[in-house]
């Protein structure tokens, strides 16, 4: 589990253990992360279905994984591709702190403020309980928004930098609902990787 080291700050939400490294990369590494990635990673828009609509998901993604285990969320199944080194490596940096092993890591691309990820909660059964979820963030700084799930008073919104580390583990994907809402701002791309343990 994570502890203070290396610059975290502990976010003082209840029924939440969830930790904001926020110079995790240094900027010049992590344009170089977003750069490459940008690149090389094979983006795909999936459908989604909400109320029997059918909608194009406000985003692009991949998913990778040490395992063939594919994940479902939304009504949409993703299968992995292998690791590259890239993405090892930052994997091996980032299980330092988070001090667990992960097996997955899904990629999401917003590429304007009109690229979104509505409410919800990482709480699919392949990840387990209490699952620790290290969301590192390149590119265009987002708002972040939780929300509680039974106490409407609860709510926190903070920005993710450009190189920054947030880690969520213990009970808060049980107790709280994260987004990343859409701006009208005109704003460039971002870059989000998830690492998680799916089983
Ligand atoms: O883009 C982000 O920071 C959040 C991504 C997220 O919540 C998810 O992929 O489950
Ligand atoms: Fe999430």
């Amino acid at each position: 589990m994570a502890s203070p080291g290396l610059g975290g700050e502990k976010l003082e939400l209840p029924d939440s253990d969830i930790w904001y490294y926020p110079a995790f990369l240094k900027p010049a590494a992590a344009t170089k992360y977003f750069e490459k990635l940008r690149r090389e990673t094979p983006w795909q828009q999936d459908d989604i279905k909400v109320f029997g609509k059918t909608y194009a998901q406000p985003r692009l993604t991949a998913l990778y994984g040490n395992n063939q285990k594919p994940y479902q969320y939304s009504s949409i199944t993703m299968h992995p591709r292998e690791f590259t080194p890239l993405l090892e490596g930052l994997k091996a940096d980032i299980e330092e702190i988070a001090g667990i092993s992960f097996s997955s890591c899904l990629l999401n691309l917003y590429r304007d403020g009109r690229d979104s990820n509505g409410w919800h909660a990482d709480d699919e059964k392949e990840l387990g309980i209490n699952p620790v979820i290290a969301s590192l963030s390149l590119g265009e700084a987002r708002s972040f928004h939780f929300k509680h799930k039974t106490n409407k008073d609860l709510r926190h919104r903070m920005t993710l930098e450009h190189g920054s580390l947030l880690l969520m583990q213990g009970t808060t994907q049980h107790h709280w609902l994260h987004q990343i809402p859409k701006t009208k701002r005109p704003i460039g791309e971002r870059i989000n990787l998830t690492f998680r343990v799916i089983q």
